[in-house]
């Protein structure tokens, strides 16, 4: 029997990590976790509850009560909320500018990163899971870990195009740097902890960055 492999991967917002870990994970043959669209999920289900994004026992509460399912297949990604699939809203700009003050509560972190191992323990041939603290905190045993990184310039630009021109500078600005700043005081996502590779992809296209970014990982799986 082959072994199970744990890939973890983090970076900055548009760094690439959702669209080159879908990638990682086909070519090794392996599930996909996007934890960020975990998040994303539960500040939809906060939002619709009507709580208050300054009140943490409410955000406590309804991470508590989280009818979460998320698919792991990274051809079919689908993630649902007591049944309404919310894939396309989480992405919006009113969950990106809330999301931050979510995620920024301990106990939800703690409740999300349980929910996270849970996955990874469940993914019998392997899991690629990507994030903010994947190689830091939720699985700094796994046998790869990489942190993908690009200039802001370039990240906010990838993001503008994503979203199809409807941002303005301005608005990017808040989604993607104002939104990491927030995010930096709770992890440490700039900069790589110690045995985790980093990938600048600030020169490189999605295909180099795929092909550099599975270079690596099969160099770590290797050691
Ligand atoms: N190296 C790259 N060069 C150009 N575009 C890229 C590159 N990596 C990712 N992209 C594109 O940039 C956008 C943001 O990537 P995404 O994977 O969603 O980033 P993240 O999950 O880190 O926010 C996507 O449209 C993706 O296809
Ligand atoms: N492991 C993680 C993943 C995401 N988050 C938070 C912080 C981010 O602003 C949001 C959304 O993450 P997501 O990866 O979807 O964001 P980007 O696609 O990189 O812009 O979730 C986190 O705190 N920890």
């Amino acid at each position: 029997m082959t072994e199970k492999i744990v890939i973890a991967i983090d970076g900055p917002s548009g760094s690439g990590k959702s669209s080159v870990s879908k990638a990682v994970a086909r070519h090794f043959g392996l599930e996909y976790l996007d934890t960020g669209a975990m998040y994303r999920a539960l500040t939809w289900h906060v939002v619709r509850s009507g709580a208050s994004l300054e009140d943490p026992a409410a955000i406590i509460a309804a991470a508590e009560d989280f009818p979460l399912q998320q698919g792991t297949n990274p051809d079919a990604e689908s993630i649902l909320v007591g049944g309404t699939d919310v894939a396309e809203e989480i992405r919006s700009p009113e969950i990106s500018s809330a999301v931050s003050a979510v995620a920024a509560v301990p106990r939800v972190r703690e409740i999300l990163i349980q929910l996270q191992r849970d996955f990874i323990a469940g993914a019998s041939a392997g899991i690629v899971a990507e994030g903010r603290d994947i190689t830091t905190v939720v699985a700094p045993d796994a046998d790869a870990r990489l942190l993908l990184t690009a200039s802001e310039e370039v990240r906010m630009a990838r993001r503008g195009l994503q979203l199809g021109g409807t941002q303005n500078a301005e608005q990017l600005k808040a989604q993607v740097a104002e939104r990491d700043a927030k995010d930096s005081r709770v992890n440490n996502f700039t900069e790589a902890a110690d045995g985790v590779v980093t990938i600048d992809s600030t020169d490189l296209d999605y295909e180099a960055t795929v092909a550099a970014t599975i270079a690596a990982v099969q160099k770590q799986l290797n050691r």
